[in-house]
């Protein structure tokens, strides 16, 4: 069911010092950083020969990685994003197994414009999965 990694995520404590670090020192091209209001991130993406990694730090006052940075000031890995066909079906098939999807459980559209959902980290060996829906 899920096919390419499409990017690993880290929450970062400064995304420009950070991206600065993934340019000048990791020798990377770094995109400029967009404000995701809708998810509550400011966010760039690296991009690399086989995958992404997204670079993000809490936006606004509700973000849902503001307690993963008061539990990890540093910064830390935070989700991996797997690459699924048909979405819905996959949300589907996974809860009818007994996973749980995060939010509405509706996707929303995510920083590169395709539906996305996010499952609980506890169902998955405490690592938070997103699952973004790629061109058919
Ligand atoms: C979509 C735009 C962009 C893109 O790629 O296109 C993005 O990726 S946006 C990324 C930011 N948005 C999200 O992450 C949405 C989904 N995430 C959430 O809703 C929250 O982060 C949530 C519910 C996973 C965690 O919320 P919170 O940090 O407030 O902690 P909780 O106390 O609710 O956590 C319960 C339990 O889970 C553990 N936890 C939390 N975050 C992670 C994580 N990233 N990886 C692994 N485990 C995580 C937390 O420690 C708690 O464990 P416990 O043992 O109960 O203490
Ligand atoms: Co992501």
């Amino acid at each position: 069911m899920i096919g390419q990694l499409n990017h690993v995520a880290i929450v970062v404590p400064d995304l420009a010092v950070s991206r600065e670090r993934y340019t000048k020192v990791l020798g990377t091209n770094v995109s400029a950083p967009v404000d995701l209001h809708e998810h509550g991130i400011a966010v760039c993406f690296v991009e690399l020969p086989n995958t992404k990694t997204e670079l993000m730090t809490p936006l606004g006052t509700k973000s849902p990685v503001s307690a993963f940075l008061g539990r990890n000031p540093s910064g830390g890995m935070h989700h991996i994003c797997y690459e699924v066909r048909d979405l819905r079906a996959a949300r589907d098939h996974l809860v009818a197994g007994g996973a749980r999807v995060l939010g509405t459980g509706e996707p929303k559209l995510g920083a590169h414009g395709l539906p996305v959902l996010f499952l609980h980290p506890k169902d998955f060996d405490g690592t938070l999965i997103e699952l973004e829906e790629i061109a058919q």
